[in-house]
This record gives structure tokens, C-alpha cells and sequence, in this order.
């Protein structure tokens, strides 16, 4: 199976990597493509097997399965450059183009695969959606491929904006929290920043660990961790008055944001 990479910026690359050294895809099966090159040689510095395509559509015509790794608004201008065939499978990993947008304006076999940075650790969730035309060939081997690097969750359509902000902008949001736990660690407690942050990315670490091992569910930590009378107890007393409608915000953002982009966006 050969594999297509259009757009090698954060994701495409985080991909391009996340499949090679996971040894879900083979280095000589995966051509990659970028409008500035350079962005594509970083890459094939890492893994020489690799081929880069000098345009669109040499990686729409050479490759079966082919991931469209632009921005949003990037996909019409990239569809208009290319038509995978009925034979090929093409994969949205963004969350505004949808399987009937793709479905609507080629005829090939599509999916959307909505990755997240975690992956890269081959760690975390990928959102998977498939179109009504895809076989259950290709359904297996994105299947088989995510599964090397993420556990591979389907999700609808109406749920996509939500669950694409747990788990691909989710590391964004928690770090932004995390900083900001750091910063006031400094201002009350006094304590430098660098050790602040190690504090803090090893407690992560051990927070991810626990729950990797199914030791307890986040109530039950809250739970073990909140002694009656103790300190935690008030700060979490501290952390209800002051949270408000913080994360209820936050989804409300994303998703005015998200029905923007599926207004402006025009196949
Ligand atoms: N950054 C993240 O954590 C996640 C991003 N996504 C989705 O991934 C997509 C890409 O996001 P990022 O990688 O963060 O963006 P990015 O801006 O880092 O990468 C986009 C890349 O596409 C290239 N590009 C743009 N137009 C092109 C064209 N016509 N031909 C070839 N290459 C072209 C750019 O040069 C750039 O390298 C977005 O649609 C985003 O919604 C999905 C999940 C997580
Ligand atoms: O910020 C964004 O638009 C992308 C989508 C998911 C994560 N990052």
C-alpha cells in the first residue's frame, strides 16, 4: 500500500514521522508533498526512503491512500488539483471538511481522521468518521495504520466539534492551564519557574501513567487526593467559585468558530 502525505507542516509531518518510526508504514511506501520543499527535506533528512512529489497531483496519482494535511480552507484549492479515482481512498484529518463535503466533490473512497499531537508519542486518540463509498479494505488499513500510533475511536458527525477539542485541542488547552498553574506557583509560592515547570511535566507525566494503568478514575482521584480537612480540599473549594463557565466558553468558542469555517468554506 502506498501512502500520500499533501501538506507536511505540524500534523503532516507529526504523521509522516508517527507512521515510519512506528513501523506502521514503511518509508519507501510514503511520498510526501509540501508547497514550500523545505518542510518536506526536513522530513526525508530523517527518513531518506522517502519520496518527495513535486506536486499535488504526482502524489494523487502515484499513491492509494492520501492525506489532505492542509488547513481548511487550503482543501478546495488542493482538490482542484487533483481527482483520486474510485479505487483510491483520500483522508480529511480536519474536522470542518467531512466525509459528504469530500464525498460530494470527488468520487473517490474517503475517510476523515482526525489526528492529535499526542499520537506522535503513539499515545492518545484518532477520530475516525468513514464516507458511505469506502470499502472495508481501506477501512482496515487506516484502521490497521492509526492503531500503531493512537487508539482509533469512531465518532458522528454531531459530535466532532467536541471531540475533537478533547483530543487534539485538548494538550493545547490543558498546557495553557498548566502554564498558568506554574505562573501563580511562582507569584505565591515563590519558587523559580524552571522548577515549577519540572514539578509540574513530572506530576503529567505521573497523572498520564496512573490513568494509563486504569489505577483510578479521575473522580476517584479526586477522591484519594482530597484529605477531609486538608489542603486540596481547599483549593478545589478555591477552583468551584472561581472555574465559572471557563470550559463552557471555551466549547461554546470552537464550535461558533468551527460553523464559521463550514460557512466560509466553499467546495
Ligand atoms: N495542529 C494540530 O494539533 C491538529 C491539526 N489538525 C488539522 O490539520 C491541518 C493542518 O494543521 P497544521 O499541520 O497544524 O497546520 P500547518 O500550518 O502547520 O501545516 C499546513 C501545511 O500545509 C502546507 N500547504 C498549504 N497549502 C498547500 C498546498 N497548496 N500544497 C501543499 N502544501 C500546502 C503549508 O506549507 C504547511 O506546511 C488543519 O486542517 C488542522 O485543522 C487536526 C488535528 C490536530
Ligand atoms: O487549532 C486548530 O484549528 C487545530 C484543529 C485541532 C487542533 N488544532
Amino acid at each position: 500500500m502506498r501512502y500520500g502525505i499533501i501538506g507536511t507542516g505540524n500534523m503532516g509531518s507529526m504523521l509522516a514521522n508517527a507512521f515510519i518510526s512506528s513501523g506502521a508504514v514503511d518509508a519507501n511506501d510514503l511520498t510526501i508533498y509540501n508547497r514550500t520543499r523545505k518542510k518536506a527535506e526536513w522530513i526525508k533528512n530523517q527518513f531518506k526512503e522517502i519520496t518527495i512529489a513535486d506536486s499535488v497531483e504526482e502524489v494523487a496519482r502515484d499513491n492509494e491512500v492520501i492525506f489532505i494535511c492542509v488547513k481548511p480552507h487550503d482543501y478546495k484549492d488542493i482538490l482542484s488539483q487533483c481527482s483520486p479515482s474510485a479505487t483510491q481512498c483520500l483522508v480529511s484529518i480536519t474536522s470542518p471538511v467531512s466525509v459528504d463535503d469530500l464525498e460530494r466533490i470527488t468520487s473517490c473512497q474517503v475517510a476523515r481522521v482526525v489526528p492529535s499531537i499526542t499520537n506522535r508519542a503513539f499515545s492518545g486518540v484518532s477520530l475516525f468518521t468513514y464516507g458511505e463509498r469506502i470499502s472495508n479494505f481501506y477501512k482496515e488499513e487506516l484502521l490497521s495504520i492509526f492503531s500503531h500510533i493512537s487508539t482509533p475511536i469512531e465518532i458522528d458527525e454531531e459530535s466532532i466539534r467536541s471531540a475533537s477539542d478533547i483530543v487534539s485541542c485538548g494538550p493545547a488547552f490543558i498546557s495553557f492551564l498548566l502554564e498558568n498553574m506554574i505562573n501563580a506557583a511562582q507569584e505565591v509560592g515563590g519558587m523559580s519557574k524552571d522548577k515549577a515547570t519540572q514539578l509540574t511535566e513530572e506530576m503529567m507525566i505521573g497523572l498520564g501513567t496512573l490513568l494509563e494503568k486504569r489505577t483510578y478514575t479521575l473522580p476517584e482521584l479526586m477522591e484519594k487526593v482530597t484529605v477531609k480537612g486538608g489542603v486540596t480540599g481547599e483549593g478545589i473549594k478555591a477552583l468551584e467559585e472561581n472555574v465559572g463557565d471557563l470550559f463552557l466558553e471555551m466549547f461554546q468558542a470552537t464550535h461558533n468558530k468551527h460553523k464559521e469555517d463550514k460557512r466560509t468554506i466553499h467546495f
